[in-house]
């Protein structure tokens, strides 16, 4: 199996919505689900705690759920085990190689992975929900072409 690795800063907001999109979207693709293993954590973050409520509450209005979610600090074990480790932003990107230089050629941003564009993921965190439902609008529709690519790359 494959692991990919959603970078933020407190793995409370973005990457945590990110990975539990990545998942869902799996679901729905059995073949895909068998391919890849999913998971977040944060360059910043604490360890075990919740996912903001703001993100928890746009999550599940989207049919998502966060209540699970337990916050991870990065950690150079996880990016080793990873296949594909995809920031939030550009500085995330950096700090990754900066402290893991032997990662290069499979840390990108999300954006740049899909849309080959440098575009940052904008932190919702100490913002209202509204914030908060544009990041995860915005990271349903990267997700989507996400998977998309992984299903063309299976059918190559
Ligand atoms: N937890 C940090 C800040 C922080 C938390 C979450 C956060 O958002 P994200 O999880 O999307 O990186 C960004 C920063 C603090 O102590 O203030």
């Amino acid at each position: 199996m494959k692991q990919v690795l959603f970078i933020c800063t407190g793995n409370t907001c973005r990457s945590p919505m990110a990975e539990a999109l990545t998942k869902e979207h799996l679901q729905k693709n059995p073949g895909l689900k068998e391919v890849w293993n999913v998971k977040s954590a944060g360059i910043f973050a604490a360890d075990q705690e919740r996912a903001t409520y703001q993100s928890i509450k746009v999550m599940d209005e989207r049919g998502v759920d966060l209540m699970g979610h337990k916050s991870q600090r990065l950690n150079s074990q996880l990016i080793d085990e990873s296949d594909l480790v995809l920031a939030m932003t550009r500085n995330h990107k950096e700090s990754v190689l900066l402290t893991e230089p032997r990662a290069e050629g499979k840390v990108f941003t999300l954006r740049e992975y899909v849309q080959g564009e440098q575009e940052d993921i904008q932190d919702p965190f100490g913002q209202n929900e509204d914030a908060y439902r544009n990041t995860a609008r915005e990271l349903e529709r990267l997700i989507r072409q996400l998977v998309k690519k992984w299903e063309e790359e299976m059918e190559e």
